[in-house]
């Protein structure tokens, strides 16, 4: 697999050692930044990673801020990216299982080097599961994204 990975300032200290993993894992990664430590805005990393999977240059994506959960609102925002922040190994490996996960958003704040390097090979290792009743459900959340804004008198 191709896999974007990009970060902004509160991510930096993991990129490396996240895309050294994507390529001992035997993936091709794709640097988008950032390229150095410097304050720097996750919204931006986010697109980069998204307009990378929608134009079919990534596969996958891998996107690092100071808690994750930035990078992975901002990910969400974008249609055809399903993203997660995952600081266990099992939610970054069901993810991809269960819910088609295409981006893992990692916190370099909150998990150190030992432990994102087994995040990754498990969200790289998992593969989405095709069953009938997971199919159902992204399918369910494809027509919520489709609908666009969703108002309160729609649930
Ligand atoms: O963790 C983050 C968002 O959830 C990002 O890394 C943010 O940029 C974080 O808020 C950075 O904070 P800082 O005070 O600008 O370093």
């Amino acid at each position: 697999m191709r896999v974007a990975v990009a970060c902004d300032h509160g991510g930096f200290p993991l990129k490396a050692t996240v895309l050294r993993v994507v390529q001992e894992e035997g993936h091709e990664p794709l640097d988008l930044g950032a390229y150095d430590a410097q304050s720097s805005d996750y919204p931006d990393y986010a697109l980069k990673i998204g307009e990378a999977i929608l134009s079919g240059k990534a596969d996958r994506g891998i996107l690092l801020c100071g808690s994750g959960v930035g990078a992975c609102i901002a990910a969400n925002k974008i249609q055809g990216v399903y993203a997660g922040v995952c600081h266990d190994t099992y939610s970054a490996h069901q993810g991809v299982e269960h819910d088609d996960m295409n981006v893992l958003c990692l916190g370099a704040r909150i998990v150190g080097e030992e432990l994102a390097k087994e995040l990754v090979r498990a969200f790289l290792r998992a593969k989405f599961s095709q069953e009938e009743r997971h199919v159902r459900r992204v399918q369910k959340v494809r027509k919520i994204e489709q609908k666009g804004a969703v108002q309160p008198k729609d649930v």
